[in-house]
């Protein structure tokens, strides 16, 4: 589970021991010899940074977080600072690297640790001198450097700390202006993916596109409408019980942003203010939501109001048979589940992703509503036989290129290497499954992607659409006001494009999505 910043503010002045302990009681333990959020940070993006042995996976930067024992101890207030502080030297990682090079006489190994070390900490002082208004430059320079001396085996020599030290002191003096006059967000993306959306959206969408990745975007969460809360509230909506839930004070106009707010999708936005781990929120353990963004929702509600359309008026919606077939950690199939869908199959290839959909649908009260099958959705077949289902989920595995705000690293990494091949293989197969042995005549595929791509969107489509030649599937077209707020994202087509950035309100901080409804003939 995530924390998340409950304000900019900057780190709290303890600079050594967890919050609530005695440094002098504290062994000497990596956790606490590097129990700063700037050295935490630093630490996390040196391993993402590390040169990478055979075979070895790339490690992402949050996840080191996440995973760091001083981190975990950490008080609230000092973990959302040294996320914040990650987050933003990943998001802005390009404009970092093209400003640090002006003051770099010859670049630095990528290969001997001590130097990825630096190198780490030049990006994390960076961060806070070009990005974060709020933190006092001295401050920033001072503790920064610090860092270099705070690593338990990693040992920084005195001149490489004095050249670390002049390069942040240059950096206050006149980064700002370099980074203003010579470096654009779009640096920030990899070149290969900046060139592809440029080409699908143009120049000036991408870069609102990008900015929208640069800001770390609201928790939306969706309610459980199986929730019961106390008996006073049963006439209630769930998610106005939840909204209520977040309030602190008075709901003010002067103060939306600090307001819980109920967008009329269904899905409550959680104030900045609400800080901590999500697990711990109010209303968590008991069930009565789960988090998703507001596009993510989409799917499932295009499914729901697709079988409305289609199913004769004697056959109650929630009886329909309806497969979530990539379905792990939950959100949709809980979705599903929320909408009142009795008879729910949920297909997931991963055991241990598996898991987190069992946890999260055990913790909602709905391990009960649906059937969960550890298999291969190329292969899996409804147990009532082949094309008996009413209605399919496909929520494929993707480059998930449209999280950039939530997960940064999607930005920037590589997709060659046929990655993206790969998926686009399993997309294909998994579509043409779905359309051959599982759904029914007269049954709705729910095509989704948290892609950018239109590789994996709107081409997938195209083809099966060209492959059918008018015998297999139709586009059952999206209609204005069938998904409130999301009007300006239907296409000519019928599909539904959502960009990040582009759409007004709390919506701004819409991931990036793409969903095809289709019946098949
Ligand atoms: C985009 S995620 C699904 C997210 C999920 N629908 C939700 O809302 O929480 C894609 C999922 O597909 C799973 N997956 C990948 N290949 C699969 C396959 N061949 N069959 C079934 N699931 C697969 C992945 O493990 C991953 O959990």
């Amino acid at each position: 589970l995530s924390t998340r910043p409950s304000g900019p503010k900057g780190p709290s002045t303890r600079s050594t021991a967890p919050n609530g302990k005695n440094p002098k009681n504290l062994i000497q333990s990596t956790a606490t010899i590097s129990a700063t959020p700037r050295a935490a940070a630093s630490f996390s993006l040196m391993e993402a940074m590390a040169p990478l042995k055979k075979n070895q996976k790339p490690k992402i930067a949050l996840r080191q977080l996440e995973r760091n024992q001083a981190f975990l101890e950490m008080d609230t207030r000092d973990r959302a600072f040294a996320r914040m502080l990650l987050s933003t030297a990943e998001r802005r990682h390009g404009q970092i690297e093209k400003v640090l090079k002006k003051y770099l006489h010859q670049p630095m190994s990528k290969d001997r640790i001590s130097e990825v070390f630096c190198q780490a900490v030049l990006r994390i002082g960076a961060t806070q001198l070009l990005f974060m208004d709020n933190i006092p430059k001295y401050a920033a320079i001072k503790e920064t450097v610090e860092v270099l001396r705070k690593h338990p085996t990693i040992k920084i020599s005195q001149p490489k700390i004095n050249f670390v030290n002049a390069v942040l002191r240059g950096l206050n003096e006149d980064g700002t202006e370099i980074l203003e006059t010579t470096t654009s967000v779009l640096d920030n993306v990899h070149p290969w993916l900046a060139r592809e959306w440029i080409e699908s959206y143009g120049e000036s969408t991408t870069r609102t596109m990008v900015e929208a990745a640069m800001e770390e975007s609201p928790i939306f969460v969706s309610a459980n409408q199986l929730y019961r809360g106390c008996d006073d509230d049963k006439e209630e909506n769930v998610a106005e019980i939840i909204q209520r839930a977040f309030l602190v004070g008075e709901p003010s106009l002067d103060d939306a942003k600090n307001t819980p707010e109920l967008l009329p999708i269904g899905c409550v936005r959680i104030p900045p203010t609400v800080g901590g781990t999500v697990s711990k929120w109010p209303l968590y353990q008991e069930g009565a939501w789960w988090v998703q963004n507001p596009s993510a929702t989409l799917p499932a509600l295009a499914l729901w109001s697709g079988l409305q359309q289609e199913i004769s008026s004697d056959q109650p919606i929630n009886e329909c048979h309806v497969v979530d077939l990539c379905s792990a950690p939950g959100g949709k199939t809980a979705q599903l589940c929320s909408m009142g869908f009795q008879n729910i199959d949920a297909v997931e290839l991963s055991r241990t992703r598996t898991k987190l959909l069992q946890e999260n649908l055990k913790r909602l009260g709905m391990q009960e509503n649906c059937n969960i099958h550890i298999e291969d959705g190329r292969l899996w077949f409804p147990d009532l036989g082949r094309n008996s289902v009413d209605g399919v989920l496909l929520d494929a595995p993707c480059s998930a290129t449209g999280l950039g705000s939530r997960h940064p690293d999607v930005l920037t990494k590589s997709l060659d290497g046929g990655l993206l091949e790969e998926l686009l293989a399993t997309q294909k197969e998994l579509i043409a499954h779905t359309v051959d042995c599982i759904l029914k005549p007269g049954g709705i595929m729910v095509y989704a992607t948290c892609s950018l791509l239109q590789q994996e969107g709107e081409h997938q489509m195209e083809r099966l659409l060209e492959k059918s030649g008018g015998n297999g599937v139709e586009i059952l077209p999206f209609m204005p006001g069938e998904l409130p707020g999301f009007d300006d994202c239907i296409t000519e087509e019928g599909w539904l494009r959502v960009l990040p950035g582009v759409l007004k309100g709390s919506l701004h901080f819409c991931d990036g999505f793409f969903v095809a409804r289709l019946r098949k003939l």
